[in-house]
């Protein structure tokens, strides 16, 4: 990939569902080691546009590159092995299985095929270490062995974020990482994702938290009913026209958008 071209590009995009248009026309660029945010009200599109990134649904028309190719007709699975990593809205980690474990299962999704999958026992010691490695790297080494299901839920949210990155990518995509933090748990992941993005990883970012979006995010792309309606820095998007407009009478206009909301 050359530098001038951006990671991820989204080109003209369109998605509709049994006749209703959900996604209108929408482009944007993600310039690699950039935090960019996905912003909008709810059912604006921003977890469809995820799903459309991510492979989960193939646009109706419009394309989808990264890292100079075009992924449009590639498979979910394969967009991993490529670089693309992606968090969910609600956790989804194996809540009975230890820090580790769910580490490791990270990893696997990054391998290439059946092969990988079936570790043989001195690959599964080694996935481990670089398991533990990386949990310690990123400030979480004390609780490898401690099952998920025990953990704060601040913690469990670092450990999401830490088993996407152990498939290695380049994009890391977090839909409303977030979501049911307490403000010193959104200010400690905010400083985490910063860390994260300091070791080259460019990140992509669904959040209501408009605190969180200004503090970690230079660039914000807007969407409304579908279509993208603003894309610059998020400085300024709290200003913008029609930004208010689209968050009027919805309860983030007052809580985050006209507010700032809570700083992180
Ligand atoms: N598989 C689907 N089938 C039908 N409609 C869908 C499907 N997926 C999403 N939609 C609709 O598309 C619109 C956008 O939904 P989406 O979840 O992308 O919005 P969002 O911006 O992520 O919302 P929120 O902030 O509430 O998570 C909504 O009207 C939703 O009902």
């Amino acid at each position: 990939m050359s530098s001038a071209q951006p990671l991820l590009s989204v080109n003209a995009v369109s998605k509709s569902f049994g006749g209703l248009q959900v996604i209108s026309d929408v482009s944007f660029d993600v310039e690699s080691g950039s935090r960019i945010a996905l912003i909008g009200p709810n059912g604006a599109g921003k977890t469809t546009i995820f799903n459309l990134i991510s492979g989960v649904y193939t646009p109706d028309s419009g394309s989808i590159s990264f890292d100079g190719a075009d992924i449009t007709a590639v498979p979910s699975r394969k967009r991993i092995g490529l670089g693309l990593a992606r968090s969910f809205q609600n956790i989804r980690l194996m809540p009975h299985l230890s820090v580790v474990e769910n580490i490791m299962l990270g990893q696997q999704s990054h391998a290439s095929g059946p092969s990988d999958m079936a570790l043989p026992l001195f690959r599964r010691s080694r996935s481990r270490r670089e398991a533990e490695d990386l949990l310690a790297s990123m400030g979480l080494g004390t609780f490898p062995g401690d099952v998920v299901a025990t953990l704060p839920y601040g913690i469990r949210k670092k450990i999401e974020v830490v088993r996407a990155l152990a498939a290695k990518p380049k994009l890391l995509m977090l839909d409303e990482p977030a979501a049911g933090l307490n403000p010193a748990e959104t200010a400690s992941l905010r400083d985490f994702l910063i860390t994260i993005s300091e070791t080259g990883t460019t990140i992509l970012i669904v959040e209501h938290d408009m605190g969180l979006v200004r503090s970690l995010c230079e660039e914000a792309v807007v969407l409304n009913f579908g279509s993208k309606i603003y894309e610059g820095s998020t400085k300024y998007v709290q200003d913008d026209p029609l930004v208010l407009e689209a968050y009027l009478g919805s309860r983030h206009v007052k809580d985050h958008v006209v507010a700032g909301g809570a700083d992180a």
